[in-house]
Parts: C-alpha cells; structure tokens; sequence
C-alpha cells in the first residue's frame, strides 16, 4: 500500500489542493474564473496536506485566524478550520488524523487559544478534543400570515446594492457590528473574497439589499429567490431564501425582515443558520407564521490553550469549581482548574468534576449543561454539588452564534 506524508502546503499548490477539497464535497471541478475569486482566500499559509509517493496531494487541512467574540465580550485569535478533506481512495488510512495533529501542534506552538469549524459530520471531530459549542436554527416564515406589528422597522430604507457595491461596501458596514454576542466572528480582510464576493457576483441569483437608519447604514442581508410557481399552482409564489443577515441596531433588523416579508409573489421567507433566538415570532402579529424546520450544531470549538480560553470568558455568580480536564492530543492541557467569578487558576485542589477537553469546549460558550453530559455520562462527577455551580457558572442567557461559514 502507498504511504503517504504530511507538510505544510507550499506555495503554487494551494489549487491542486482545493480540488480535493471539492472532489470530497462532491462540488464541480474548479474553473479558472472561479480560482480566479478564490485565490486571495486559499493562501499557502495555514495548510497542512497529505501526499502521496509522488507528492500529488490526497488530503487537505487549511484554517486561517480570526476572532471570536467570547462571553464576557472579548475577543479571542481563534484558528478558523476549514477546508478539510481526504481524497475517497485515501480514507480510513489516518490522513485525517495525521493533518489535525499537525494543525494542532501548529496552533499550540503559535499561541493560538481557541480553533472553530464547521463540522460537515457529527461523528468527526469530538476524537480531536473539539465540541459542539454553538446552534443555529432554520426557519420558514410562511409570507401571507406574517405581518409585523405596527411601529416597528419602520424608521430605516432599504435599497438594493450591485454585487460590485455590496462587494465595496459591506465588509466595512460588517466590520462596525462589533458584535457582543458571544461566538460573533470578525472578519478578516482573506475571508471575504472566497466567500462573500464569490457568492454575490456569483450565478447564484443572489441580491443584496442595505438598510440605513439615522446614523447611515447599518444592516444588510444577502438573499435569493426560487420560484416554485407553476401553471397549476400560481398562488405558491416564489421561496426567498436568507442567505446572510447581519443588523448593528435591533430597527435594522426589524426593517430588513419587514423588507423581506414585503417582497411580492413570495409565499415564505426561509433562513437556515439563523441564532436560536432570533424574535422572529415576536416581531409578527401572529407569531404560528413562523416555524423551526431544524435546530443543528454550528460551531465547533477547541480550546487549543484551556487555561488562555478558561480566563478569557466571564461567569455567572456561584461559589468557585474544580474541574479536571482529560486532553490526549495537547497534554499541557492536562490538570486540575479552579473556575469562579473572580477568575481562573490551576489548582492542585481535589477535582469535583473530570471531563475531556471536547466536553470542556462544548460548554464554554455558555451554551448546554454541564447536568446533561453528566446524564449522558459524559461528565465524571466526584462532588454532586458542583454539577449546578458549573452550569450557573457557565451558562450564558443569550445565545451564542457565530453566523460566518468558512
Ligand atoms: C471543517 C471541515 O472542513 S468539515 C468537512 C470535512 N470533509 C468532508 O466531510 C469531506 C468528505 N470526507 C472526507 O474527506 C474524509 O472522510 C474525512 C476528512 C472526513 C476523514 O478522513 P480520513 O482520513 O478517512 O480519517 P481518518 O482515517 O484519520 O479517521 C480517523 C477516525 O475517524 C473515523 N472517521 C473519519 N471520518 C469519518 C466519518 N465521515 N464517519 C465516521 N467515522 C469517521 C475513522 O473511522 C477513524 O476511526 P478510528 O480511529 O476508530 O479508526
């Protein structure tokens, strides 16, 4: 059997790579025009490949730095994981594993706290220490019941924008959000062309629409119709379908769905990836317009530095918990942690509660219970007392969304 090797992606490779990035997703060949869009997104830097005895590459691992916004409010450099990939005849040979050790040395070494991804599978990704952290939910607002009340996202304009003013203009109006919610990305300057200006210039269909308030723009969201009229049923009207929609004001937001549930010929407005608690139904008169269609897990995190990440979020008020925390990949991680309002220490004090690192992270948003991983026996509890600490400590009011894919 060929063996293969794993290095960091060298310069003019980062093409040959994508496609087995795309190969693995089951998407098209990659054009020349669209490399052309995606090329300032897919730098060398940050990739770790497979390859095989005559170093064509047979598995990819990209990720890129961003920020993340945790509770409390600040931001944390996070490794953005994505692009993982191992061609189908090299698969269940520990490629995989391979390249997310490497990646993980490569954040520990670099200093980086927290890495994210977005988990094509649920079964992945826990074997790596990540866990789910954050949820998101898909909605479809069916169009003829939803009115919004009166007196609200009413203030603002909204106006269409050409895919090259949207490219021009919305990473700036992105960029002043500055979101306080926890798992709020900021963008960096790389993640926008692969992403954004290749989905609105794209074929797509995709239009852009800008809201402005008093103090000038301040929301925006991304969408396109599919039309699923035909002769028999004209009344069905047309799906429109969110693909982005970020507001920096609560009227800007009321305004873009006020917009959006005004568009004729639509019979609902349909949002995957939208926060758990988006209020929707609080903004309608009739609040059974709008319906869940699913609730699924968005992203997953890795506390890469779990002292760095443990001191950088805030915590609700209950007496102090010793966790001791299981981590085979990084073994720093390995140990005994005092968590409290007041801060974060390691302790040689007696451990209350043992988990594994991905347990740890699949709390650390705030989102989840400590009491339902113990249930599931996922949570070794050595003092019952500090199972309700832990999760007054941990568990944030607000939902954590992060609504960027890479
Ligand atoms: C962040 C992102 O980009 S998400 C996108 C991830 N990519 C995809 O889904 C594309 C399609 N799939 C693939 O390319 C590959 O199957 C990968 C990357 C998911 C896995 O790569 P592999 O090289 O086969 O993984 P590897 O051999 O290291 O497997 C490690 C372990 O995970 C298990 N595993 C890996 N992938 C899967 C899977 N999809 N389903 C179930 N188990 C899996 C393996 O069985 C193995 O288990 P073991 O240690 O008990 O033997």
């Amino acid at each position: 059997m060929s063996e293969f090797h794993v290095r960091a992606v060298a310069e003019g490779e980062q093409r040959a790579c994508l496609e087995v990035l795309e190969q693995a997703l089951h998407a098209k060949p990659i054009s020349d025009e669209d490399w052309a869009k995606m090329a300032p997104s897919w730098p060398a830097a940050g990739k770790f490949a497979a390859f095989d005895d005559h170093d064509t590459p047979v598995g990819i691992s990209s990720s890129f730095d961003i920020e993340l916004t945790v509770p409390g409010g600040r931001k944390l450099v996070t490794a953005a994981v994505d692009g993982v990939a191992v061609r189908a005849d090299w698969t269940r040979r520990g490629i995989l594993t391979t390249m997310m050790s490497a990646q993980l040395e490569d954040f520990a070494a670099r200093g980086v706290p927290l890495a994210a991804l977005h988990a094509s599978e649920g079964v992945i990704y826990g074997r790596y220490g990540y866990g789910a952290a954050t949820f998101d939910r898909g909605v479809f607002v069916e169009r003829p019941r939803a009115q919004v009340r009166d007196g609200v996202g009413r203030d603002g304009v909204v106006r269409f924008v050409t895919p090259a003013e949207a490219v021009e203009r919305v990473p700036a109006l992105y960029n002043r959000f500055e979101g306080t919610r926890p798992g709020f990305a900021a963008r960096p300057a790389q993640w926008w062309p692969g992403f954004f200006d290749r989905l609105v210039t794209g074929d797509g269909g995709y239009r852009v629409a800008i809201h402005s308030g008093p103090d000038g723009d301040d929301g925006f969201v991304v969408y396109q119709t599919i039309d699923t009229r035909d002769r028999t049923a004209p009344e069905r009207g047309a799906i429109l379908e969110i693909r982005e929609l970020h507001a920096g004001t609560p009227e800007a937001w009321a305004g873009l769905w006020r917009f959006l549930l005004s568009v004729d010929l639509v019979s609902g407005v349909a949002g995957r990836g939208r926060p758990l608690d988006e209020p929707i139904a609080a903004l309608l008169t009739d609040p059974r317009a709008v319906n869940t269609t699913e609730i699924i897990d968005e992203l997953w995190v890795r506390l890469v530095d779990v002292l760095t990440a443990l001191r950088a979020r805030t915590y609700g008020t209950a007496e102090p918990v010793v966790l001791e925390v299981l981590d085979k990949q990084l073994p720093d991680n390995n140990g005994r942690y005092l968590v409290g309002p007041g801060g974060v220490e390691r302790t040689t004090a007696e451990a209350e509660l043992r988990l594994d690192v991905a347990e740890l992270a699949s709390l650390y948003f705030g989102q989840g219970f400590f009491r339902d991983l113990v249930v599931a026996g996922r949570i070794e509890v050595l003092d019952e007392g500090a199972v309700d600490r832990a999760d007054a400590l941990f568990h944030t009011a607000r939902a954590a969304w992060c609504g960027t894919f890479f």
